[in-house]
């Protein structure tokens, strides 16, 4: 999702972040580990990326080298063209985070009260910002609780309140750590449209990580996946949805034999397999190029097919897809 018209971009302008040989080694010596390691992307503004990769890749020692909360070793960070290390203020005027799952908001204020004592330290008067809370109270279905103390809301509630809390001054980069951790289907799913709204609203680039892949699909229009320190893919979410090459299929076949069933399990590995009304509904994954093999070693293994239905990989599987080829 691009927030500004891509048509319209101005590609004069800074990119919202640049990292630029990132690197950064922890302990010395025999204990030494290479967190982060010559990692440099962009992210122009208006952009919505995910990091993703596995526990210790370096996405925490990324983000808290932008946010300027970890000094790398090596690599320069740019926000707003502004490099961090040398005019640190200006260029986290308008970056806020929320990190490690929730921000601390004061659960004895209100929802409102929040908003202004966050606007405040971002550098706000909260008096003029006063009808932007109440935008962000209404596109986060939060406007009716806003004289409520936090302590008293839903951890769903909370969890807005947070994101309300980093939204609250005028911020342009924002960086979301985890948004929908905890939350039950329904909260992370009113979350994540809620999210995709503002962000389409205010033009907000946004770094988000998460293990939650819906969030991902939903939300962001690139994802960064990082692995051992360093970037193994930087792609844009549909187009790393088309290049996975492994694929899931749902056969349905009439009366299969036991027999026929334990001969095709030993080619592929079969799922979900359930039976009902004498037929037999099963999953599999097969790489695109030996589709062709599966038609011929279902008609060989004597089970007739009544349908079969490809299921749009998540990105959890590709994650693994891509990570485990990395790794081998
Ligand atoms: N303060 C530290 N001291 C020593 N090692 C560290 C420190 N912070 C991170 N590391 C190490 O650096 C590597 C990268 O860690 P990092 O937290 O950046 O990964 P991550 O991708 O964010 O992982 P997770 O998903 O578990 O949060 C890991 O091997 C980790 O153990």
């Amino acid at each position: 999702m691009e927030a500004t018209s891509t048509a319209d971009r101005d590609t004069t302008i800074d990119p919202a972040i640049e990292v630029d040989g990132l690197t950064k080694t922890f302990g010395s010596s025999d204990d030494s580990v290479v967190a982060v390691e010559d990692v440099s992307f962009t992210i122009h503004p208006g952009s919505v990326v995910g990091v993703l990769g596995p526990n210790g890749a370096g996405k925490t020692t990324t983000i808290k080298s932008i946010l300027g909360l970890i000094r790398p070793d090596k690599g320069t960070v740019y926000i707003d063209g502004v490099n961090i290390a040398e005019r640190p203020q200006e260029a986290f005027s308008r970056v806020d985070a929320m990190l490690e799952g929730a921000r601390n908001d004061y659960w004895r204020l209100t929802i409102r009260e929040n908003l202004r004592y966050f606007a405040t330290i971002g550098g706000d008067n909260p008096d003029v910002v006063a009808d932007r809370h109440d935008r962000l109270l209404n596109k986060l279905d939060l406007a009716e609780k806003a004289d409520e103390p936090v302590r008293d809301l839903s951890r769903g509630m909370k969890q807005k309140v947070s994101l309300a809390s980093v939204l609250a001054s005028d911020v342009s980069v924002a960086f979301l750590d985890e948004p929908t951790l905890g939350l039950d289907i329904e909260s992370s799913l009113t979350l994540r449209q809620e999210l995709g709204r503002i962000v389409e609203d205010r033009g907000l680039t946004v770094v988000l990580s998460s293990h939650d892949m819906d969030v991902i699909e939903d939300v962001c229009d690139r994802v960064i996946i990082m692995n051992d320190g360093q970037i193994i893919v930087d792609n844009e979410v549909e187009e790393l949805l088309e290049k996975v090459e492994t694929q899931r299929y749902r056969i349905t076949v009439r009366e299969a034999s036991q027999k026929a069933m334990s001969t095709l399990d030993g080619r592929y590995q079969i799922t979900n397999c359930e039976r009902f009304d004498k037929r037999t509904r099963f999953e599999l994954t097969a790489t695109n190029e030996i589709f062709y093999q599966l038609t011929r070693d279902l008609e060989q293994a004597d089970l007739t097919l009544d349908t079969i239905e490809t299921i749009q990989p998540d990105l959890e599987e590709i994650f693994l897809e891509i990570t485990e080829e990395d790794t081998s």
